[in-house]
């Protein structure tokens, strides 16, 4: 059955087809608007509204804003909600250390019909669902320590006020229009479909569930008009959507021709009302996509889109899954160009988490318990396993024995095990005492220009949203130390006293100095395990939260500085017996015994 649009027009609203003459007026206005909109630097989109200015005339730098989906609260969170959160985390986090001023923008999207029927189904009421269930994305970021700056739930009044006033410009600006709609519909989606992209029996292909046909008379937004301005944004900012393959699809859409799409509900009471019209709902994906501006409204002012706006917008960046990016993308860009609003600069699809080829989802309920992952193996293991192993961009998939093997071996082994070594050294040949500042203990060694360059490919990486690289090579540091600890041997240095004996000291110095510079480069990823290897060096909480990404400079340890007693930073999480007998393989067995005779020889000889 193909979607049919009849142009019924009703009162004030004029037909918004782009051959109609005041609409074509107005489309030429709009052109201009968007051409000053647009006519800057590549890459920067301005908004209209924001002033950057202060009162003193002066012009601070733009915040760094950057914002999750606001998730969809038919049901608890899980795995996949998790892992945009952590991953926009630690690019707040690494955006901090630069030294900007960051808004990290996350929260819950709580109306429309699917919630209605999750709340039924529960016995409660919607608003009570959407309480218990926002509440729970609250406690699991806190688990997984999410430091976002605002959280912003749909159902707030402040919303709904910014939702209304988006919509009455829309509607002023002649974008909006009334007519019957009759095409199918995947309510998991909240979405009507083509038919071309649906599965047998019309099924989405997302939630393999078959589609519903809906007929209503709905309020429109002419999503058409906005066509050659959406391709002209994209070809002028190539890097609006990113990583790039996804703009080529962004593309292929809008080529394939953008039809108006329906922003109302007429069957659905859980919404934001239409203003003027109390017997429809607004569109629960036109209400949401505001949720970014409106959160950035304080509370103590008047709910407004211009005081929002001015509040920080454009975001620098929405990472999202590659799931919503045609809201994201077609959508969100054209509904801020017929508002007058600056565009987003940046729109991140990244990958799924998948469970046997499949998108961990909701709807499908196959997901992965979060809270578990962090109760049996703490925050830091979760956020470094899936920012690590799943490459920023595309699908990834999970197994508890390479979780348990990567983690163990990078944080456990590489970096954990290195930090402990060393100090124990330290405290054993020179009382946890630095004997040299790094920078002289460095000179004329090529290691300091191996970690200096592997910081500034850390850095690249954590720019580009390359997270997995990031920790390739902060973990790289790691590995580099643990060579130079192996070819100088100060364990036995140390035995030969004299000018030996310096130099061993001297190389702990060296490694104590790596160390400080992966506790600041990780931190964006594992902030928790971090904090422990600076602490272990010997400072405070309050330095720790004070470090810049200039401190990954080489030569921070100074001479005379006192370590902690060493104490493990990250305990190694033991393989159940279950799961060892379940099929790990006889030969990684064996390198596994290998590698523990190694080490026990290894602790041997350095006692
Ligand atoms: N399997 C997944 N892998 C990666 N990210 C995911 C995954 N599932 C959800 N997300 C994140 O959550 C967003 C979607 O949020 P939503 O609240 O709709 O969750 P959902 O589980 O996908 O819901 P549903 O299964 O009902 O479609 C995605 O765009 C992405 O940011
Ligand atoms: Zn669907």
């Amino acid at each position: 059955m193909a979607a049919r649009i009849n142009y019924s027009i009703q009162n004030s609203l004029w037909l918004l087809n782009p051959l109609h003459s005041k609409a074509t007026t107005h489309f030429r206005n709009r052109l201009k608007f968007r051409q000053n909109l647009f006519s800057l630097s590549k890459g920067a989109v301005f908004c209209s509204y924001a002033t950057n200015t202060d009162k003193s005339g002066t012009e601070p730098a733009d915040p760094f804003v950057l914002t999750t989906p606001l998730y969809y609260v038919n049901a608890p969170p899980h795995m996949g909600s998790a892992y945009t959160t952590i991953a926009a985390d630690a690019i707040a986090r690494f955006q901090r250390l630069l030294g900007k001023k960051v808004i990290f923008i996350t929260g819950t999207d709580e109306h429309g019909e699917k919630i209605a029927a999750a709340a039924a189904d529960g016995g409660s009421s919607p608003s009570e669902h959407c309480d218990v269930v926002s509440q729970a994305y609250k406690t699991l970021w806190k688990d997984l320590d999410i430091a976002y700056d605002k959280f912003i739930r749909t159902t707030e009044p402040k919303h709904e006020a910014i939702v209304k006033e988006f919509y009455s410009s829309v509607l002023a600006n002649g974008d909006i229009y009334k007519a019957d709609y009759e095409g199918l519909y995947c309510v998991n989606c909240e979405e009507y479909k083509d038919e071309k992209e649906l599965l047998e029996n019309q099924c989405c292909p997302i939630h393999l569930k078959p589609c519903v046909a809906r007929k209503e008379d709905n309020y429109f937004f002419a999503l058409s008009k906005y066509q050659k301005l959406l391709e002209d944004t994209l070809t002028e900012n190539p890097d609006f959507v990113q990583p790039s393959f996804r703009l080529n699809e962004v593309q292929g859409w809008i080529k394939s021709g953008l039809r108006d799409f329906s922003i109302s509900r007429a069957s659905v009471d859980w919404g934001i009302p239409v203003p003027n019209d109390n017997k429809q709902t607004i569109y629960v994906w036109f209400d949401a996509l505001l949720g970014y501006i409106s959160a950035l409204s304080e509370d103590r002012d008047q709910p407004s889109l211009r005081t929002a706006v001015s509040s920080g917008w454009p975001a620098s960046l929405h990472l999202i899954g590659k799931d919503i990016l045609r809201f994201h993308a077609v959508y969100w860009p054209a509904m801020l160009m017929s508002a007058g609003i600056g565009l987003p600069k940046k729109v991140f699809g990244h990958g799924f988490l998948t469970k046997d080829g499949m998108k961990m989802g909701k709807s499908l309920g196959n997901t992965l318990e979060p809270n578990e992952l962090v109760h049996n193996f703490g925050s830091d293991a979760v956020r470094y396993f899936f920012l690590k192993e799943v490459e920023f961009g595309n699908d990834g998939d999970y197994s508890e024995d390479r979780f348990i093997k990567i983690v163990n071996a990078h944080l456990a082994n590489t970096i954990g095990n290195l930090l402990n070594r060393t100090l124990g050294l330290l405290k054993k040949n020179c009382q946890s005492t630095l004997v040299v500042d790094s920078a002289v203990a460095a000179e004329g060694t090529a290691f300091k220009d191996t970690v200096e360059k592997l910081v500034q490919t850390a850095r690249g990486h954590y720019e580009n949203l390359s997270l997995s690289s990031a920790c390739e090579a902060v973990l790289d540091i790691s590995n580099a130390g643990n060579s130079y600890m192996d070819e100088h041997a100060p364990w036995s240095r140390f035995k030969q006293g004299g000018a030996a004996s310096e130099a061993a000291a001297k190389d702990l110095v060296i490694i104590l100095e790596a160390m400080r510079i992966i506790a600041i480069a990780l931190s964006p990823v594992t902030p928790n395990l971090c904090w422990r290897i600076y602490e272990q060096l010997g400072y405070s909480n309050e330095q720790f939260g004070n470090a810049a990404w200039s401190d990954t400079k080489w030569g921070g340890l100074k001479g005379g500085q006192v370590m902690a007693q060493p104490k493990p930073v990250f305990g190694r999480i033991e393989l159940k017996t279950g799961t060892e007998d379940g099929g790990e393989p006889a030969a990684a067995k064996q390198v596994a015994k290998k590698k523990e005779k190694k080490a026990k020889a290894q602790a041997v000889a350095e006692a």
